[in-house]
């Protein structure tokens, strides 16, 4: 099938991270794939990419990428498909990351998860292919369902805690 999601990152080195945002696009069975290409190293191949994705069928596009994080906003800057960064967490935390891909120029949005939010991308990135398609719509309803499944027998357990004190 062709890929509705493009993952891209800025090295491989990015991937133990990303790889969470791949397990959960797998377990719901949409597809994608997966690139690592570079602005700073790689910036003729990202242009190419940006520019080809939509024809190919892509409907989002996830870049992840750590220290001086140019690689979502150049994306962004080429393609009119949504672009979704996952700051990578480096020497300083993430923090030169996130602000590299939060700080976008007025027109041309990156839409910014939190440090190392790699499943979080791939949560956002089907709600959005999810507003055209209800097949996607019922997985991600699902997945949402069953997180409220899980925090509501966690709570269960919790008052089945016979010596639990509630300490605050
Ligand atoms: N931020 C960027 C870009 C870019 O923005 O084009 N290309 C690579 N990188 C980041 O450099 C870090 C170190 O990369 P190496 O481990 O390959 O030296 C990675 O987190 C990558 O995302």
């Amino acid at each position: 099938m062709k890929p509705l999601v493009s993952i891209i990152m800025g090295s491989t080195s990015d991937l133990p991270v990303m790889e969470k945002a791949c397990k959960w696009l797998e377990e719901q069975e949409i597809p994608f794939e997966m690139n690592a290409l570079s602005a700073h190293r790689t910036p003729d191949a990202v242009e190419q990419f940006a520019k080809g994705a939509k024809a190919r069928g892509v409907k989002v596009i996830i870049a992840a990428a750590g220290m001086a994080a140019a690689l979502p906003g150049v994306i962004a800057a080429s393609t009119p498909l949504p672009v979704i960064g996952v700051p990578i967490k480096g020497m300083l935390d993430g923090l030169d990351a996130m602000l590299s891909i939060i700080q976008m120029p007025p027109g041309i949005p990156v839409a910014t998860v939190g440090v190392n939010g790699a499943q979080n991308a791939a949560i956002l990135a089907a709600e959005m292919i999810a507003l055209g398609d209800e097949a996607i719509a019922a997985k991600v309803d699902a997945w949402k369902a069953s997180l409220g499944k899980k925090i509501e027998k966690a709570n269960k357990d919790l008052a089945e805690i016979k010596d639990y004190k509630f300490k605050c």
